[in-house]
């Protein structure tokens, strides 16, 4: 088995006293800062000047532009978005690296794919949360945890490795598992994971179940909740105690239903068309549609985006949700 650091395998001390610097105040960036800084650690935050850099300073961190922050860390951890990085990191992260101090990531994608090609006279490291920033900052707050991956790409202090772990029990990732990797293996599966499973894969399937019920005539809230709603009822089983605990709590009919039908949605065709995903974020397919896709504006993103919101899914969830208290939404 790989190994996995919890809070107890992990010394702190390549990281205390250190400052952080957190470039962006997103949904990663304002768990990181905020996590660092419930852990001890000294936090500044780079941004331009809109919405983030007043929620930042609203919520007390010492903010600057980007340039100054950078010029006074130890760590610079850049949590833009990824399609961002390059320009922001060219014209105010490069030249303001202290010698010696390390620039890290929480997604690999721009190292990788040759987008940002760091000096070398600096670590450089990756920590990526496996899991949305909101979670991040929630399940901290809880004493737990999202777990995470850390993985070094330029070691010139002989210490990243162990600045990068300690940077993710900074953080709360050690309270739930805390694995090696590279930022090869993290880029790739990262992108698998949201494309085929977590985020396109799981959107899909609950569309589709969505439209074979209401095109068979059934209400709508019925298949909001049969589909999307229950979701996370279940999901939350598996999450707690794997597919069998999922198993354990249905009844024999969907535990038989699930053996016999899910196969004939989910098959070797499916499979086959995840290998072809897969390949083309290998071969850097992938990477290269999506940068250009920015470089012309994001015609393809807005009008799916668009196209999206109006699925009859989304109208009927906001009803139901609206009627639920104790369902929070927070971004309406
Ligand atoms: N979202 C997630 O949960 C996960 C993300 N990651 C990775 O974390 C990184 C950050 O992603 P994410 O948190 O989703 O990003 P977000 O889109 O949520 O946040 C981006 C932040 O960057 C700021 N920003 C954007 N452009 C600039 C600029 N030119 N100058 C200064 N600040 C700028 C934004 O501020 P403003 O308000 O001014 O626009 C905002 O605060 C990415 O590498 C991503 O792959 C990794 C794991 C999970
Ligand atoms: C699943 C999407 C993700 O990879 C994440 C929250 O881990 C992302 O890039 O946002
Ligand atoms: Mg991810
Ligand atoms: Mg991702």
């Amino acid at each position: 088995m790989a190994k996995v650091y919890y809070d107890k395998d992990i010394n702190t001390g390549s990281l205390q006293g250190k400052t952080v610097a957190i470039v962006g105040y997103g949904s990663q960036g304002h768990a990181h800062a905020q996590n660092l800084r419930d852990s001890g650690y000294s936090v500044i935050v780079g941004l331009r000047e809109g919405k983030s850099f007043d929620k930042a300073k609203e919520d007390g961190f010492d903010v600057r532009t980007v340039g100054e922050a950078v010029k006074d860390a130890d760590v610079t951890m850049v949590l833009l978005p990824d399609e961002g990085q390059p320009k922001v990191y060219e014209a105010e992260i490069k030249d303001n690296l202290k010698e010696n101090s390390a620039l890290a990531f929480a997604h690999g994608f721009n190292v990788h794919f040759n987008q940002i090609v760091p000096p070398e006279n600096v670590d450089v490291f990756l920590v990526a949360p496996k899991g949305p920033g909101h979670l991040v900052r929630r399940t901290y707050q809880e004493e737990a945890g999202v777990p995470a991956l850390f993985g070094v790409f330029q070691d010139v202090s002989g210490n990243a490795s162990d600045v990068a772990k300690a940077y993710a029990q900074g953080i709360g990732a050690a309270r739930a598992g805390v694995l090696e990797t590279s930022f090869q293996e993290e880029t790739e599966t990262d992108l698998f994971g949201e494309q085929a499973v977590l985020c396109g894969g799981l959107t899909s399937l609950v569309k589709a179940g969505f439209e074979t019920l209401t095109d068979a005539g059934y209400q709508p809230e019925v298949a909001y909740f049969e589909c999307l709603h229950e979701l996370k009822l279940i999901v939350d089983l598996m999450y707690e105690g794997g597919m069998e605990n999922m198993r354990y709590s249905i009844s024999d009919t969907a535990q038989w239903g699930d053996f016999v039908s899910g196969p004939r949605v989910i098959n070797e065709e499916t499979k086959a068309r995840m290998g072809e995903v897969l390949t083309e974020i290998q071969n850097g397919q992938f990477a290269k549609g999506w940068i250009l896709e920015n470089q012309a504006g994001r015609p393809q993103y807005n009008a799916i985006n668009n196209s999206e919101y109006k699925h009859p899914i989304t109208a009927v969830g906001q009803e139901l949700r609206d009627l639920m208290p104790f369902v929070q939404n927070p971004i309406r």
